[in-house]
């Protein structure tokens, strides 16, 4: 498919990695998980011993990692400095400081570069996060903002959490209301629906009827170019 732009935003667990990455296979896109992106720049911090509660001391060294995502939706990877994180960043650790790091502007600010130089390189892709199409890529060809119930988002994360990390049901729930709350509330580029999003609400779908939708959507925008 020509070089189309394809944004989607939402909560935690609303299923914009599993539609993303599904949607930009099926049409031969690129993928991009910013969501990634902020969590490996929140795992180095905690490994170099900055405190995230510092915004001051987390604005000085947002400059100092180097991220690199690759964009193959059938094996996303992401490295840090050369060293492959993919699985560090998905701690609970690294998911209850990420809030945090990610407000911060010099944050932001470094990723969102990071994540225009990527899309514009494409040549088509699919772009999964918060701020995609309100503040990243605001001239995306197509936006969605996919939501959730928090009792089916939460079943759904706690479903994915194993072993001493699962806590219960109304634990993942709690921390992820807290989140959105944090990442709805802060200053610069909050999790928001654009104003040209279509709104998805996948509470009462399968995984399949979200990516059906979402595939619909983006031929339906290529055949009216
Ligand atoms: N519509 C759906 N119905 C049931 N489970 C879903 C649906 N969409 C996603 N999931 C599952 O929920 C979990 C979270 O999905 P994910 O795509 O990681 O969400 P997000 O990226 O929004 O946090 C995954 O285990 C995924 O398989
Ligand atoms: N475009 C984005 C993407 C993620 N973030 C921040 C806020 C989120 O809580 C964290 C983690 O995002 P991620 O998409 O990995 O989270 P979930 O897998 O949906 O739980 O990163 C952001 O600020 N802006």
């Amino acid at each position: 498919m020509e070089s189309v732009i394809v944004a989607i935003d939402g909560p935690s667990g609303t299923g914009k990695s599993s539609t993303s990455k599904a949607v930009a296979a099926e049409l031969g896109l690129r993928y991009l998980d910013t969501g990634a992106q902020y969590r490996a720049i929140t795992w180095w911090m905690v490994s170099n011993g900055i405190d995230v509660a510092d915004p001051q001391a987390i604005a000085g060294a947002a400059e100092k990692p180097e991220i690199v995502s690759g964009t193959d939706p059938a094996a996303p990877a992401i490295t840090v400095d050369g060293v492959d994180v993919a699985g560090p960043i998905r701690t609970q650790d690294v998911t209850s400081k990420v809030s945090a790091v990610s407000a911060v502007p010099e944050v932001r600010t470094r990723i969102t570069e990071l994540q225009r130089s990527i899309a514009r390189e494409a040549g088509g892709i699919v772009v999964e996060g918060r701020d995609i199409g309100t503040t990243v890529l605001p001239d995306a060809d197509l936006k969605i903002f996919l939501t959730a119930s928090p009792e089916a988002r939460a079943a759904r994360r706690s479903g994915e959490l194993k072993g001493k990390e699962a806590g219960d049901l109304a634990a993942t729930r709690e921390a992820l209301i807290q989140r959105d709350a944090a990442d709805s509330g802060r200053k610069t580029s909050p999790l928001a629906k654009a104003d040209d999003a279509v709104e998805v609400d996948t509470t009462e779908l399968t995984l399949q009827q979200v990516i059906e939708c979402v595939v619909t959507l983006v031929e339906e925008k290529r055949a009216a170019r």
